[in-house]
């Protein structure tokens, strides 16, 4: 049974959705969003509901740049963050496009200190209290996450986390940024960072071992208040948290609660619009959305379905605007779909008749599967038979 009492088992108002479709997503392989796609992106994203958006640093591009103003341009009810390096020019050029919020970032593990920045922990915290103090001198909202927190050493992610909040960081971002961290260490840092520091807590996970779903889950129940995503779980290499698998998981926490703050039918269009701009189909076992994500087809399933969809599905999929597919005409069929499926089209057959059809059914199936035109013959045949 999903948890739907008035007392929800997470509720969906203790967190928020930081959408990175347009940052994270860029990065991914077949991503090349032009300008007009971002800003269809944005108002889809914005229709949906995701509080936040953070779009490519301005720091990328010319056309990054141009971009970033007219995202903001938009006036949408989504705030518009950019995610830059933890240095004062990106700041500037960063505050300089109107954004709402910046996302800064240093790498703390071995790897990125010694591979891509070359500085050390004392350093970073000098470079960040400063840059963190610029940008709130300048009334914009400032997050700074440790890149790679779940390669980085305990002592040191805590003295950055605190020495952040310590200046008024208004959140601190932990990264999965090579999808290592299993959901237990998620949860247990999480949970060390939520006693040490006072501001909100940003997740952002990586997919790389199958675990960005649940490690995102895991961040929030362990207290962070914010989870990076993107449409399809498009991002570097196989990506991040997607956002249709995310709010899977969370709505069968708090059913309600996500009804109220997205409009979550518009799910299927937000995944066929990124799927189209990265031309690439939807995978087919995707989250809510994939072709077969809401199909049936044992029969002890059907059986039940037909009785309670709810017997076989854990969230009803016209919540997130799908519908499902019973197929009967297959070897795994049972007398029940059989009988359903036959009065849908006005027949009846008798106990024994019902049996003998089933059986038949079962038999041509061993061949391979009946579609729905083939069944409706068959069935129509055996009824007059
Ligand atoms: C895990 C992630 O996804 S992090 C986000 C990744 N996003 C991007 O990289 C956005 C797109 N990037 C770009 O357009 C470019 O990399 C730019 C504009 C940011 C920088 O370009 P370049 O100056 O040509 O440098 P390049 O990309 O080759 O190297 C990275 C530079 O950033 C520095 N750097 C890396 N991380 C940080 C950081 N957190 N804070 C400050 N500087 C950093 C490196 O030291 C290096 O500078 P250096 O040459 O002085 O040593
Ligand atoms: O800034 C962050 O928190 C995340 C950056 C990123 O994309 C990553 O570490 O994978
Ligand atoms: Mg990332």
């Amino acid at each position: 049974m999903t948890q739907s009492d008035s007392t929800p088992a997470i509720p969906a108002t203790s967190w928020a959705i930081i959408d990175s479709t347009l940052r994270e997503g860029e990065q991914f392989a077949r991503a090349n969003f032009s300008g007009d796609d971002k800003l269809e992106v944005a108002r889809a994203l914005d229709a949906f509901g995701v509080e936040f958006i953070e779009v490519t640093t301005p720091m990328a591009s010319p056309q990054s740049e141009l971009d970033a103003r007219r995202l903001v341009n938009l006036g949408l009810n989504a705030k518009i963050i950019t995610h830059v390096r933890c240095a004062m020019e990106d700041a500037r050029r960063a505050i300089d496009t109107g954004v709402h919020g910046i996302d800064l970032l240093f790498g703390t593990s071995s790897y990125l200190r010694e591979f891509s920045h070359g500085k050390n922990i004392e350093q970073i915290i000098d470079q960040a209290r400063d840059v963190i103090s610029f940008v709130k001198s300048q009334g914009v909202t400032v997050r700074f996450s440790a890149e790679d927190t779940f390669r980085s050493q305990e002592r040191d992610l805590l003295a950055v986390y605190r020495a952040v909040d310590e200046v008024g960081v208004h959140r601190v971002g932990l990264a999965d940024t090579v999808g290592v961290a299993t959901p237990r260490q998620v949860y247990a840092l999480v949970r060390e960072v939520r006693r040490a520091v006072s501001c909100d807590i940003e997740f952002h996970g990586h997919n790389d071992t199958g675990c960005a779903v649940s490690n995102a889950y895991e961040a929030v129940e362990a207290g962070a208040t914010h989870i990076d995503t993107s449409v399809l779980g498009i991002g570097e290499r196989n990506g991040i948290t997607p956002l249709g698998g995310f709010l899977a998981r969370m709505f069968t926490l708090d059913p309600q609660g996500l009804i109220d703050k997205y409009h979550l039918e518009l799910l299927p269009q937000l995944d066929a619009m990124i799927a189209r701009m990265v031309d690439l189909p939807i995978p087919w076992n995707n989250y809510l959305t994939g072709e077969f994500a809401y199909n049936h087809k044992a029969g002890m399933h059907l059986k039940a379905i037909y009785l309670n969809p709810g017997a076989y599905e854990a969230i009803p999929p016209e919540v997130f605007g799908v519908g499902r597919r019973v197929q009967v005409g297959s070897r795994l069929t049972g007398k029940h779909a059989v009988a359903y499926k036959a009065r849908e089209l006005g027949l009846h057959f008798g106990e024994d008749a019902l049996r003998t059809v089933t059986d038949h059914i079962k038999a041509l199936a061993d061949h391979g599967d009946l579609d729905d035109a083939h069944l409706e013959r068959v069935l129509r045949e055996w009824v007059s038979a």
